[in-house]
């Protein structure tokens, strides 16, 4: 599971009730909410705006270090304040993904202004996503006025790097693709959430019709275009309390991680690999489109992801998943798998640039020397997991990255020194199980400005049979 398809948790709660909360514990200046006893002598009163700014910038405060994912350093946040209700997380959580979105750009507005730097970027991305009347209630005086500065100021003539906010290494890489504004614009734009049905358990007809019946209609649940177990969801949904959910009959995957299993074409008692499993996303639709039939292995190097896999197998209901923590290097059991497997997946570890709708702090994290560290894992992985396809069997390498050097250029690579694996059209297997989808091929390139899905890359090779 990557980080975009983990579900935010989040309690239900009065906000004015958890902001005071705060308030009390000396985070922020306090005042009751209405109704409540007036401030005492000597006390602020309490402005909603005043103690989200301060939240917002607490938490800005170590996402900026880049120590560790935003998503991480987010959810650790929220479990230490677990008496702020739904509304106040998600105000949080969006005004801290704000500001990772357009970084570059409220930098250089944040230039101007006076105090902690930080607190001026929290300012900007609650203006982003709080009514701007609640929100003035928190500024100072000099602040209101810098704000209304940055608010008439026409981002049009600067340099796109700026503007939507890209360092100037991935805006040079991004600008060699295809329409790269339109990409880039929708790259900084907030992803849907999509969730797809175990078609073990239920049909997506049914399942829209459950959810459409109860509280999740706010949500407003529509199929997704092309996967045929897709559900798109607005909003931030908790999916993860819902009881389908813990039935095991939804998962939450981005629908280009949905058509990527398709792609695999997996058949009833085959013996397949998912040389990368990670958190299981992709193997949990794998393992039940072979209606859990055959052998599945889920391999990883890391057993702290397989270990994040094991209850999602165990909700999906499938017996056929055998998870493998390997070596990355020598690892007895890859060997003894040399020439078996009818299918190896390859979801390599990538730059996740594909991703920048739900995790935009990677274009802050990723930079020239990680990427060629990335390369440089993703050609020996392909290299390694190759060996155990069988003759007349298929590898698919994929990522969810956006630039050519770590998907075609890789799979080139691999196809020059390896001429027994020849490359099959991507586009026209994945048309099989997802009929509204029309690719180019030979390759499978979802971008989310064409296809509303995460970027993403896959190519599917053949190994020759050996003549007779
Ligand atoms: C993109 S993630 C996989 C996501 C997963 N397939 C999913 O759908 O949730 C890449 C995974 O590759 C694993 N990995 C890194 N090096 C590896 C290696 N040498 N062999 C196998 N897996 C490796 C990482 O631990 C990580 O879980």
């Amino acid at each position: 599971m990557n980080n975009a398809e983990k579900p935010r948790r989040g309690r239900e709660r009065n906000t004015a009730t958890a902001a005071r909360d705060e308030a009390r514990r000396g985070r922020a200046p306090a005042r009751p909410a209405p109704g409540r006893p007036a401030a005492g002598p000597g006390e602020r009163p309490f402005v909603l705006a005043a103690v989200r700014i301060e939240q917002v910038r607490a938490v800005l405060g170590e996402v900026l270090q880049w120590e560790f994912p935003a998503d991480a350093v987010l959810s650790r946040w929220l479990k230490a304040h677990p008496k702020l209700g739904v509304r106040d997380r998600g105000e949080v959580a969006e005004a801290v993904y704000d500001v990772l979105r357009n970084l570059r750009r409220y930098r250089q507005f944040a230039e101007s202004g006076a105090g902690p730097a930080t607190r001026r970027l929290a300012i900007l991305g609650l203006a982003a996503v709080m009514d701007a009347s609640v929100l003035d209630a928190g500024l100072e005086e000099h602040e209101r006025h810098w704000l209304a500065h940055v608010r008439s100021l026409d981002v049009r003539g600067l340099a796109r790097a700026v503007r939507d906010s890209l360092p100037d290494w991935l805006d040079e890489k991004l600008s060699t693709l295809e329409d790269p504004d339109a990409l880039i614009q929708a790259l900084n734009r907030p992803a849907p959430l999509d969730l797809r049905v175990n078609p073990m358990r239920v049909e997506r007809a049914e399942m829209l019709k459950q959810l459409r019946s109860g509280p999740a209609l706010r949500y407003d649940p529509q199929p997704t275009p092309y996967s045929p177990w897709g559900i798109r969801m607005q909003g931030r949904p908790p999916v993860n309390r819902w009881p389908m959910f813990e039935k095991g009959e939804i998962e939450v995957q981005d629908e280009g991680s949905q058509i990527l299993a398709a792609l695999v074409a997996p058949r009833r008692s085959e013996m397949i690999i998912d040389y990368c499993a990670g958190a299981g996303g992709k193997t949990l639709l794998i393992g039940a489109l072979m209606r859990s039939t055959g052998r599945l292995y889920a391999f990883d190097v890391s057993a702290a992801r397989l270990a994040r896999a094991k209850p999602r197998f165990a909700r999906s209901g499938l017996s056929n998943i055998v998870p493998v923590v390997i070596d990355p290097d020598n690892d007895q059991r890859v060997k003894r798998l040399r020439g078996k497997a009818h299918r190896v997946l390859v979801d390599a570890p990538c730059s996740g640039l594909g991703t920048l709708r739900r995790n935009p702090d990677l274009k802050w994290r990723q930079h020239p020397e990680s990427l060629a560290a990335l390369k440089e894992t993703q050609a020996k992985i392909l290299a390694q997991a190759a060996r155990c396809v069988a003759p007349g069997g298929r590898l698919i390498y994929a990522t969810c990255s956006i630039l050519p050097e770590e998907n075609e250029e890789q799979v080139k690579a691999f196809l020059a020194e390896n001429p027994e694996f020849t490359l099959l059209d991507a586009a026209k297997i994945a048309a099989d199980r997802c009929e509204n989808l029309t690719l180019q091929g030979p390759f499978l390139n979802m971008r989310p400005d064409r296809h509303g899905t995460d970027g993403f890359f896959a190519a599917v090779m053949e190994r020759s049979k050996p003549e007779n």
